[in-house]
């Protein structure tokens, strides 16, 4: 084995994967996809603990700017309220002071201002930044004095004052509605339900009236008219909350001021909710809002005066802050989450692509190792020096060699006792220079057969490109080759195949055709190639048998019939067809394989054997075939007839069962040599019938023989002649015996005579010639009728029959003659004793219709003793003998003698 090449180099991690690895390690793979789920996991932990975090903060910093906001509600109402109860104490105390540093005010007169007084409260306005205007007013409500001199003459409606005291009741320091405008002059109050007019004044907050009776001067009351602005400038520059609102109520609920714009002076609060204030004097409440959000709100009521301070805020304004900035931080927070998502996904999807690269490693490699256990070529792995590193399964099943006997080896020597492969120099050389080589290759198993295959060598090189290992991979063409002979067989086969072969497309259109089929149509190639199958149709094959055909075949099934087709030169003939479909790997039909044979002459032979069949069957003659061994094969009806044996009983048997036993011994030897000489024997056989008759047969025999000689079959037909045999005896023996008395007749006397004659010549003894004549015959015929004669006839002739031997003949020449032929004389008066005994029984009485007759007989007898007698001599003289018989008195025999008026007369 050598290793070898394909023409694209292998990188060094193929050849990493076709060395035996380590099972892929599913472990790894479910950490790795462990790790992702981990990750996404993580991911969502993520983000929910992202928008969880966020969520429960907001809700929390959401309690704290809601608390603080409480909180510094009620510091601020408190700090308000305290600094306005110092403001008004102050006030208080400085109008109080009044007196004692303007003594003169407590005896001032009614309707004339003191002195200076004017001055006095200018003096004091000074001292208190938060007072517009300080007026006097008389006890009829006219303004006295004021630092207003618009205001003078004035006469303002202040009431109503809480807190509720009788009128110019001293030392209460009471508080008025409040008005619009800058001072009483160009004033007036709020209304309590603000009109359409009121928004012209928004921005106006106004002042509002301050009273005081002095206990030393009851007659005055000192009004001051308290800058609304300048507690809502105080508010607002301490406030560090905008959504807070400051609110001062009286405690009738009536609306001083207010840091909000929109907050109409003298409108009324709720009473529900001033209740609610009174009772609780101070506290935060919460308290629905207009628009559906809640209004966080600081009470607290002054230590001193019939008025609250109310701090309050829309939770929506408080919390507007938090909400930008929860968005904020929700913004920032989402893109963080978003980076970090993307991070993570980033990281997660390089993982996912890790692990995916190292799967489809660990398939690539899978299948590698896969390829290289189950690849049916032998593979072979060598280091750079081109020794075997390892070899696959197939390399050793298809070798031999085991992968230890392998591994260390040289390829090409791994069968020292073989020669080196030729292919190995070119191969080393073409690897040297490009790394690659492939070619048919002639190698050895170990058990020394040659292996034929096609070799592939490749190198393999490392990152820097070294050689690193070779892989050759050698595809085993054993089996091709041997299938390539097989398929040589098989054109070679179909090509000279005596029946025509056709392979059609499906349209159908014939593809091929063997030399048979041109032969058969006598139509060339190119003009039935491509053609249509129907060229060779006659038009005398149904219809139905084509759509037989085709039905058969479309359902993938063979079909076989018959046509009747038509030859180029137009001529019929008659196709067995075999049509079969050919299916592909996936079962469809591709094309039709027809196999056909021209049957025409075969039908013809059919046609006249049918004949001959009916033929057979139906004749008179008995016909029975035997096979070379002379056991009979098929017999015809008429056999059965005239054999009593069926078919079933004689087949297999041999024709001596028929045999009778009636035949000479000549008979069969010298039919079996006419067989075997001329092939044909011709006579008559005696047979026994199956029920045990005897019937005559005329038999003819033939041999069949085949091309080379060998007798095949033997033919006999005969036919049954016992009736004309019975009728040919019949004459016969009418011919040559007397039918009444069975006795030869004359013919037949003359023959045995001419044979007795021969006979005793040959034997050299004598043979006496007794002719005999009734005597008184005529009596009886006359007496007793002619039957009664016959009747006498027949029993001399019994008598005749019993007093003579039996090579002897008695004969009746007719009417009441007889002649007794003695033969085997050895002495001429041999036959007397004979003659004298026929007498006497002719002469004993005769029974014949019930009447005893007596008849006797004169004989004449002449003796052959020598040649040259003839038979009708012999005759002649025992006529002449028994006329002598008759002369001498009857009843007696005469032996003939010449001139036999000598002769010696003798009596029974
Ligand atoms: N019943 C009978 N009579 C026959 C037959 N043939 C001839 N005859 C008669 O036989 C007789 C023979 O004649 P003969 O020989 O003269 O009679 P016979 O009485 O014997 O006289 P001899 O011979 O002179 O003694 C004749 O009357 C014939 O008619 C026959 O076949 N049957």
């Amino acid at each position: 084995m050598a290793a070898g090449a394909s023409p694209a180099e292998v990188k060094s991690g193929v050849a990493d994967s076709l060395l035996p690895l380590p099972e892929a390690t599913p472990t790894g793979r479910r950490l790795g996809r462990g790790s992702v789920a981990l990750l996404v996991g993580l991911q969502l932990l993520l983000v929910a603990s992202v928008v969880a975090g966020l969520y429960f903060s907001g809700q929390h910093l959401r309690g704290v700017v809601l608390d603080h906001t409480r909180s510094h509600a009620q510091v601020q109402a408190h700090n308000l309220e305290d600094s306005m109860t110092q403001s008004f104490n102050l006030l208080d105390m400085h109008l109080r002071a009044l007196v004692a540093e303007h003594p003169e005010i407590q005896y001032a007169e009614q309707g004339v201002a003191p002195r200076d007084l004017e001055k006095a409260l200018t003096a004091l306005q000074n001292k208190l930044p938060y007072v517009r205007s300080l007026s006097v007013l008389e006890r009829s409500g006219r303004v006295l004095a004021s630092t207003q001199a618009a205001n003078i003459g004035q006469q303002p409606a202040l009431e109503p004052l809480l807190p509720h005291v009788a009128p110019h009741t001293p030392g209460v320091l009471r508080f008025g509605v409040p008005w619009r405008g800058r001072d009483f002059a160009d004033g007036s109050p709020w209304p309590s339900t603000p009109g359409p007019e009121a928004s012209s004044h928004a921005r106006d907050a106004g002042f509002f009236p301050v009273t005081l009776v002095l206990p030393e001067a009851p007659q005055w009351t000192i009004v001051a008219a308290i800058n609304s602005d300048y507690f809502i400038n105080q508010a607002l520059n301490h406030e560090a909350m905008p959504a807070l609102r400051h609110q001062l109520y009286t405690d009738q609920g009536t609306l001083l001021l207010s840091t909000a714009e929109d907050d109409l002076p003298g409108t009324v609060l709720d009473g529900a909710r001033l209740a609610a204030v009174l009772e609780r004097q101070v506290g935060v409440a919460q308290w629905p809002g207009p628009r559906g959000d809640a209004w966080l709100v600081a009470f607290r009521p002054s230590r001193n005066y019939p008025w609250f301070v109310q701090s309050q805020a829309s939770s929506t304004q408080v919390l507007q802050p938090w909400r930008r900035d929860m968005r904020q931080l929700a913004l920032l927070a989402g893109l963080t989450l978003v980076l970090v998502l993307l991070t993570t996904g980033a990281l997660t999807w390089r993982v996912r692509r890790s692990l995916q690269r190292e799967e489809q490693r660990l398939e690539e490699t899978r299948l590698a190792a896969s390829v290289f256990a189950h690849s049916s070529d032998f593979i072979v792995i060598t280091d750079r020096q081109g020794r075997i590193v390892t070899v696959n399964p197939a390399f050793e099943r298809g070798t031999g060699f085991s992968a230890a006997e392998a591994t260390g080896c040289l390829p090409g020597h791994l069968s020292p006792s073989h020669p080196v492969p030729a292919h190995l120099d070119a191969m080393w050389a073409a690897m040297a220079t490009e790394g690659a080589w492939q070619g048919e290759v002639i190698d050895w198993r170990k058990d020394g057969t040659p292996l034929t295959g096609w070799l592939t060598v490749n190198a393999i090189r490392d990152s820097a490109g070294r050689v690193v290992n070779y892989v050759g991979v050698l595809h085993d063409l054993s089996r091709l080759r041997a299938d390539e002979a097989t398929i040589r067989k098989l054109s070679l086969a179909v090509e000279q195949s005596p029946t025509s072969i056709v392979i059609t497309s499906t349209a159908p259109a014939i593809e091929y055709a063997n030399p048979h089929f041109f032969h058969t149509t006598g139509y060339t190639p190119a003009e039935v190639l491509g053609a249509n199958p129907r060229v060779l149709q006659s038009g005398q094959t149904s219809q139905a048998t084509y759509e037989a055909m085709w039905a058969e075949l479309v359902a993938g099934r063979v079909w076989q019939g018959e046509f009747v087709n038509r030859r180029k030169s137009g001529e019929l003939y008659i196709e067995n067809a075999t049509i079969a479909p050919l299916v592909d790997d996936q079962g469809r039909i591709t094309h039709y394989l027809g196999i056909k044979q021209d049957i025409t002459a075969a039908k013809e032979a059919e046609k006249a054997l049918r004949l001959a069949a009916s033929v057979v069957a139906n004749t008179h003659e008995g016909v029975m075939v035997c096979d070379a061994a002379q056991r009979i094969i098929e017999v015809n009806p008429a056999f059965t007839r005239i054999t009593g044996y069926t078919a079933t009983e004689v087949l297999g048997r041999k024709p001596s069962l028929l045999s009778s036993g009636r035949r000479s011994r000549e008979q069969y030897p010298a039919m079996w040599q006419a067989l075997n000489q001329h092939g044909h024997w011709q006579g008559e056989f005696w047979n026994r019938h199956k029920n045990g008759s005897l019937y005559a047969a005329a038999s003819a025999v033939n041999a069949l023989r085949d091309a080379a000689g060998q007798v095949t079959h033997y033919v006999s037909v005969f036919s049954d002649i016992t009736e004309r045999k019975h009728q040919q005896e019949q004459l016969e023996r009418l011919a040559h015996f007397d039918p009444l008395t069975g006795l030869p007749n004359r013919a037949l006397l003359a023959d045995r005579l001419q044979q007795g004659l021969a006979r005793a010549q040959r034997a050299r003894q004598g043979l006496a010639v007794c002719f005999m004549d009734l005597d008184g015959f005529k009596a009886v015929n006359d007496a007793h009728g002619h039957d009664a004669g016959d009747d006498l006839l027949a029993e001399v002739a019994r008598r005749l029959q019993g007093s003579i031997r039996a090579g002897d003949t008695a004969a009746r020449l007719g009417g009441d003659e007889f002649v007794l032929l003695l033969g085997g004389l050895h002495h001429p008066r041999e036959c007397e004793d004979t003659a004298r005994r026929v007498l006497h029984a002719v002469a004993l009485p005769i029974e014949v219709e019930g009447h005893t007759v007596h008849v006797s007989a004169s004989m004449g007898i002449s003796v052959f003793q020598r040649d040259g007698c003839e038979a009708e001599q012999l005759l002649r003289q025992a006529d002449q003998a028994m006329y002598q018989a008759k002369q001498r008195g009857r009843n007696r025999y005469v032996l003939y003698a010449p001139g036999m008026a000598d002769a010696d007369p003798g009596s029974a």
